[in-house]
């Protein structure tokens, strides 16, 4: 314990606080008989953290209380990094535990062949360490590939850290994977802070929406994956890390690399094994087996005990095209245990676009002309983008990659203006 005074109790007791130390914040109190509590403060060159709470006696203020909550500013900023680093763990087990105790693997077996050998292929690569790129529609079940790749590997006891590029902005992506150093930037945390290649150290990073990272962003990630170790903001000094890289987009990078959004060689360092995951479009016979799973999730989530789901429902879901995916499918099942109150899920607990489907004796891309049939496919995913957006045509522009002026042409064609 610090002493904070020089000076025995026994010369202190009695004397006005100005004479112990020079602090006329203390006083403020007794002015104001307002508390303030977790500031930071200098005590006879200490930086300590403390409160001060007015002692009231009748209405009146009759003295007040100065408490030191943490005797060295750095105390704290050791902390913030214990429960930064903490809580990405705790992100980790928490989306395990969701799942509802079924490990990435259990989720991932499904019966469809296409699934089975990447599946396959993914426990093999799991072992190796190298970089992995999924890629694949959004909602197919990226992240749970990237959390399979971690609990398959050798890495398993070690972090799993994700970073969403595209959630990050810009101008924090940078401090957000690299960490910085104290005093690396006007409004830096003192202490600093680490970056999540650090955390993700001895583990997996997993990298999301890499399609949506700035160039000059990209440039320095490159740096990282060759030199496998990062400097933080601020400072000069390199720190290896020992990280394995699992990448993901839905972006088409190809096109992107042709129009210089993407980096040629940062594309090859990604690419080192690629799984694309298919569209849950092409493999219709895992839908059943993905029901069953989220009736068993929704109803250990939702304490119900749902065990049917009438034939009219399931051929709805058999011959929807599942734009969104298994994040679809998944929000479909959800969404029905919301409206449902009896054991048996029904036509009336799905969501109009589906039920629309139930008149129709086939999906729709068979029969017809192709025009036709993309005409159908194209009217189904707007509508299905504006219910997932609540009806916000900016958000579903932004989802189907159209702009504003593009979505509403398409509504105006389709008559759904
Ligand atoms: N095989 C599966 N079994 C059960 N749930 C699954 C399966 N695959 C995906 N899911 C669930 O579907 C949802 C979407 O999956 P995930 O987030 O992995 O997709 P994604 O491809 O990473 O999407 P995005 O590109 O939008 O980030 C998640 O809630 C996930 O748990």
């Amino acid at each position: 314990m610090p002493d904070f005074f020089y000076q025995s109790p026994d010369d202190m007791i009695g004397k006005p606080i100005t004479e112990i130390y020079e602090n006329p914040k203390f006083t403020d109190v007794l002015e104001t008989a307002q508390p303030v509590h977790g500031y930071i403060h200098d005590l006879n060159g200490h930086e300590i953290i403390a409160s001060r709470v007015p002692i009231i006696q009748d209405g009146n203020i009759v003295g007040a209380v100065g408490k030191v909550v943490f005797k060295d500013v750095n105390e704290l900023y050791a902390l913030t990094k214990k429960v930064d680093s903490l809580r990405s763990e705790l992100d980790y087990y928490k989306n395990t535990m969701l799942q509802k105790n079924s490990s990435a693997l259990e989720l991932l077996k499904g019966k469809n062949p296409l699934m089975v050998s990447l599946v396959d292929t993914a426990l093999r690569v799991a072992k190796s360490g190298s970089t992995v790129l999924l890629r694949g529609e959004s909602g197919t079940g990226k992240e749970l590939f990237a959390q399979l790749l971690h609990s398959e590997s050798f890495r398993r006891q070690g972090p799993f850290i994700k970073v969403n590029c595209a959630a990050v902005p810009e101008n924090l992506l940078e401090s957000e994977l690299f960490g910085y150093d104290e005093g690396a930037f006007t409004g830096a945390i003192k202490g600093g802070k680490l970056g999540k290649f650090e955390l993700a150290d001895g583990g997996t990073l997993f990298l999301d929406e890499i399609g949506d990272m700035e160039m000059a962003m990209q440039a320095k990630l490159l740096r990282v994956i060759q030199e496998r170790e990062i400097e933080r903001l601020g400072s000069s000094k390199a720190r290896k890390v020992d990280v394995r890289l699992v990448a993901a987009t839905n972006r088409d990078l190809e096109a992107m690399i042709r129009d210089k959004q993407f980096r040629e060689d940062l594309y090859y360092r990604l690419n080192v094994v690629t799984l694309t995951i298919p569209p849950l479009r092409d493999r219709m016979d895992d839908v059943e087996g993905l029901i069953d799973t989220f009736l068993k999730k929704f109803n250990h989530q939702f304490a119900k005990s749902v065990t049917e789901i009438s034939s009219e429902s399931k051929s709805v879901l058999m011959k929807h095209l599942w734009p969104g995916n298994i994040r679809e499918l998944e929000n479909v099942i959800e969404r029905a245990f919301n409206m449902l109150d009896g054991s048996e899920i029904q036509l009336k607990h799905l969501p109009n676009y589906l039920q629309i489907l139930a008149g129709h004796e086939t999906r729709p891309f068979v029969g017809g002309a192709l025009e036709n049939i993309l005409n159908r496919v194209e009217k189904e995913a707007l509508i299905y983008a504006l219910n997932n957006a609540n009806g916000n045509k900016v958000q579903a522009a932004k989802t189907l990659g159209l702009s504003r002026a593009g979505l509403y042409k398409k509504l105006i064609k389709h008559g759904l203006h």
